[in-house]
């Protein structure tokens, strides 16, 4: 089939270099010229594992290309993906300028009948809107359906998941529309699920705010645990052996972070507000999270007391491993609250560094390696769990910091271990080595 991707993000890009794969001839439409201009030489924009070489592949076989203009992108298209972005507004609603600038391009360059298809992830009614728009600015009659089929993959593992998800979610109201969109999905032999439109929209909103209440709600036990000298990864190793609970989802940290989970938990949180439901639950993941971004730094502060003149490591700024994605990441907030404190910081990521300097504060110093920013620091602090900052082994720690603190803010590492390499060891929800802690007197 022919198929328009609009937009070039790490959902655009992936979804169209997917499609290309199993098949199709993909036309992929993005504003930024220089973005353009980067992918038609085969070069990814973004940092996605293996992303690059399916790319290159199917620019080869002449099924994957690129362009600025609607008019060529969409010429031959039966069917046009949207996957712009929809950030939060000031207000936490999300910002739908972006859709419906595409959805104006579609409905002026569209020369025949189409199916569009909103990858991007927008609030129930919105597919209704998009339509809408697209039929006002239609030069003539023609046939648009449009499809809701929210993308569900995760930063850093795109290529995998755009293959092996779970399920693809297809929203239509026409029968036409769902089997067309069926047609294009059934090479991927990934389960196929039909709904209406709404309940689509409904899906991906529910499937992120589930997702957050989880981490929130992990996040809220590992306190617990540290108050009540529990230990949480046994904790949710027990809890995980539930079928009904699962054991995936359940890493107690420093927040849940990334261009999705709090711009949707946002969001829905306003669209409940507008629907006069309010979703007093999801309010309080929000909250819960904001305060265990400051967890660490809390940590940092009751242990030295102050922070004024103290230099310190952190290591991984990038919201998750495998990505150069910096938004709504942790290690902003953690930085910030650092630089307030007096602290002098020295950050270190191997891929998201360039995106950090135009988030961080302005007075974070970048160092190219670990121990780089370790050597003269007086405490380091683990904030992303990338593979590189997993193998730092603790005897590292202690001949590179001026003293062996660590504060480990993904559980990367064993605390006893932690205690036998005479490492001061601060982790979420576990015991502190080389602290004494009083013993609770009872339990109630
Ligand atoms: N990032 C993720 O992991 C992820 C996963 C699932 C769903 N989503 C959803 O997918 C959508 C896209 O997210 P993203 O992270 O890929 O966004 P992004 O910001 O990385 O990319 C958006 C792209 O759209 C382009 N663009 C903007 N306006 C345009 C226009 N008028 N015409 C053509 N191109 C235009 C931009 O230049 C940019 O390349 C969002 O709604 C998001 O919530 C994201
Ligand atoms: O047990 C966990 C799992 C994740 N996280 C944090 O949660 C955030 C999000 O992680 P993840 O879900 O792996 O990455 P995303 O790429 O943001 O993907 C989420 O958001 C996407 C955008 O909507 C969806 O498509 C995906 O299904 C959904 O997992 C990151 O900061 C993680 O560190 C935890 O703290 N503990």
């Amino acid at each position: 089939m022919n198929i328009a991707v609009v937009g070039t993000g790490y959902v655009g890009l992936v979804t169209g270099v997917a499609l290309s794969d199993i098949g199709h001839n993909v036309t992929c439409i993005d504003i930024d010229i220089e973005k353009v201009k980067k992918m038609k030489r085969g070069e990814s924009p973004i940092y996605e594992p293996g992303l690059e070489d399916i790319m290159k592949k199917n620019i080869e076989k002449g099924r994957l290309d690129f362009t600025k203009c609607y008019e060529d992108g969409l010429k031959n298209a039966q069917v046009a993906y949207i996957a712009v972005g929809t950030p939060e507004k000031e207000d936490g609603t999300a910002d739908l300028r972006f859709i419906e600038a595409v959805a104006e391009s579609i409905g002026q360059h569209a020369e025949h009948d189409i199916v569009v298809v909103t990858k991007s992830t927008v609030p129930v009614g919105t597919n209704d809107y998009i339509r809408e728009i697209i039929q006002q600015n239609l030069f003539e009659n023609m046939k648009v359906d449009v499809v809701s089929n929210p993308e569900f993959l995760r930063e850093g593992s795109a290529v995998h998941d755009a293959f092996h998800g779970d399920r693809i979610v297809i929203g239509a109201d026409t029968q036409s529309a769902a089997d067309t969109i069926e047609q294009v999905n059934l090479p991927f032999g990934i389960p196929i699920y039909k709904t209406d439109i709404r309940s689509a929209e409904m899906i991906k909103y529910a499937s992120n705010a589930f997702l957050a209440t989880k981490i929130s709600f992990v996040n809220e036990i590992s306190n617990l645990c540290d108050a009540l000298g529990a230990n949480i990864e046994d904790v949710t190793a027990g809890m995980g052996m539930d079928a009904r609970i699962g054991n995936k989802f359940l890493n107690a940290g420093i927040g849940y972070g990334g261009s999705c989970f709090p711009k949707d938990t946002s969001a829905l949180v306003q669209l409940a507000d507008q629907a006069g439901e309010p979703f007093e639950l999801l309010r309080s993941v929000i909250k819960t999270n904001d305060k265990q971004k400051r967890l660490l730094v809390e940590k940092a502060k009751e242990r030295f007391g102050s922070l004024q003149g103290k230099t310190v490591a952190l290591l991984g700024l990038a919201f998750k491993p495998n990505t150069d994605d910096m938004r709504e990441a942790p290690s902003i907030t953690i930085a910030q609250e650092l630089v307030l404190a007096g602290a002098n910081v020295v950050g270190y990521d191997p891929i998201a560094t360039e995106n950090a300097k135009n988030v961080l504060p302005g007075a974070v110093t970048y160092a190219t390696t670990a121990k780089e920013a370790c050597q003269n620091a007086d405490f380091a602090m683990i904030l992303t769990e990338w593979d590189e900052i997993q193998a730092i082994q603790l005897d590292e720690y202690k001949s590179w910091l001026n003293e062996p603190i660590l504060f480990d803010g993904r559980n990367c590492h064993n605390p006893t271990k932690a205690k036998q390499n005479g490492i001061e060891y601060h982790s979420i929800g576990r015991p502190t080595t080389q602290q004494q802690k009083q013993p609770a007197t009872s339990p109630n």
